[in-house]
């Protein structure tokens, strides 16, 4: 039965009372109520929260994930979800400087215990990051445990070799039929020849891997200068790619828009397509990387971030001309603005490529954007007075086949 202080947190919420959802959070995480602690890190980045309000939210979990409350989480989530959610914390930014480098060594310590999921991580964080044989070496262990995401990185590593790890060959048949993305990485390795499994290959240390994931300035290219609309080929991995939208699925429900009429989101023909918002607090590593590097793209830190967005299209769904920067209300958009500021800027990455139609388009700057998997586009949603700009507007014209699949970010002036 949920406590008093999450259902009052939980209301204070709904009706946009952001200090009150945090302090009845929290109240709630520091009575011992470990159904708090999820909502508590979602609501505290969803307020924006920085200075003396975040270090005393970021305190309250850090004692609650390291304290009593950790194996209580973990039996409700049926799996070691504390120390997901950890390094998940440690590695956000929320109060402190986010350290990359501890959450990784925190994730391959779990992994050493024997959590195969921490070890997942790792090898996708090694993948994004170019350490490629590193991954192959933890990945293969794992798909012969039987682990469906690891099955499914090395089907496509093997797609994108031309080769294919005798390690996941036998298991493509059951991944088809349990996995969002088997069927098109089935058919992404039909003919291909098998592979000997990889030589065994050390993992970069903690702070090697922290470094290398973020290292690299992402490369762009100017597809307009005012406002400024830029791409950045390859901003993730292929890999990174399908993770990302096998993650979303648990989340998709179909896409709404806010009503300023009712003040309620519901259904429209404006905008027809399925979206997942993922709670921060049910990221991992490897989401919170690509948020990141969406985030590094963007010039942005991580407090100002929305939670990241994965949007998919069927045939004939579209997101018609709008633009993201949000229009006041005098209530709860309002507030939202007063403590975060606007929209500034977009960043989109596409996730699939198997699609006709549904470019991102810009009618009054006759700009247009196909990309391919992994690629990604940012784009200014404000002028240089601040104000919301007018030639930003943009479409996701309509899909005519196949299915489009897109992880989106909106990212904050402050
Ligand atoms: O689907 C698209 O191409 C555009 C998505 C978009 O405009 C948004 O997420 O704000
Ligand atoms: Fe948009």
């Amino acid at each position: 039965m949920a406590s008093p202080l999450l259902d009052d947190g939980y209301t204070a919420w709904r009706e946009g009372r952001m200090e009150d959802a945090v302090a009845a959070l929290q109240s709630g995480v520091a009575a011992g109520e470990a159904a708090a602690i999820a909502p508590l890190f979602d609501a505290a980045l969803e307020a924006g929260l920085t200075g003396d309000a975040a270090a005393s939210v970021r305190a309250t979990l850090d004692s609650a994930l390291e304290g009593p409350l950790a194996p209580v989480l973990d039996q409700a989530a049926g799996q070691r979800a504390a120390a997901r959610l950890g390094a998940v914390v440690l590695a956000s930014g929320l109060g402190r400087a986010g350290d990359w480098p501890g959450a990784i060594a925190a994730r391959q310590s779990d992994h050493e215990r024997g959590d195969l999921r921490a070890g997942l991580e790792i090898a996708l964080l090694c993948e994004l990051a170019g350490f490629t044989g590193a991954a192959l070496s933890l990945l293969e262990p794992l798909a012969r445990s039987g682990q469906g995401e690891a099955i499914a990185a090395l089907l496509r590593l093997g797609a994108q070799r031309g080769e294919v790890s005798e390690v996941a060959v036998p298991h493509a048949p059951a991944l088809a039929r349990a996995h969002p993305l088997g069927p098109a990485l089935q058919q992404a390795i039909s003919g291909l020849p098998a592979a000997a499994a990889s030589a065994p290959c050390p993992v970069p240390d903690a702070q090697a891997l922290a470094d290398a994931l973020f290292a690299r300035e992402p490369e762009r290219e100017t597809l307009h200068d005012a406002p400024r609309i830029q791409t950045a080929p390859g901003l993730i991995s292929a890999v990174l790619s399908d993770y990302l939208t096998a993650a979303s699925v648990p989340f998709l429900h179909t896409a709404t828009i806010f009503d300023p009429d009712t003040g309620e989101q519901r259904p429209d023909e404006y905008r027809r397509s399925l979206t997942a918002s993922l709670p921060p607090s049910a990221m991992d590593l490897p989401a919170l990387a690509i948020r990141d590097r969406m985030l590094t793209l963007a010039g942005a830190q991580s407090h100002q971030s929305e939670p990241l967005a994965v949007l998919v299209y069927q045939p004939g769904q579209e997101y018609r001309p709008h633009f993201d920067f949000i229009a006041p209300d005098g209530g709860r958009a309002s507030d939202d603005l007063a403590r975060r500021g606007q929209r500034a800027h977009t960043v989109l990455v596409k996730l699939n490529e198997e699609h006709t139609g549904g470019a991102t388009s810009f009618p009054r700057l006759d700009v247009a954007w196909q990309g391919r998997r992994g690629d990604a586009l940012v784009f200014d949603n404000l002028d240089a007075a601040g104000k919301g700009e007018k030639a930003s507007l943009h479409a996701g014209l309509p899909v005519e086949t196949g299915t489009k699949i897109l992880a989106s970010l909106w990212v904050r002036e402050r």
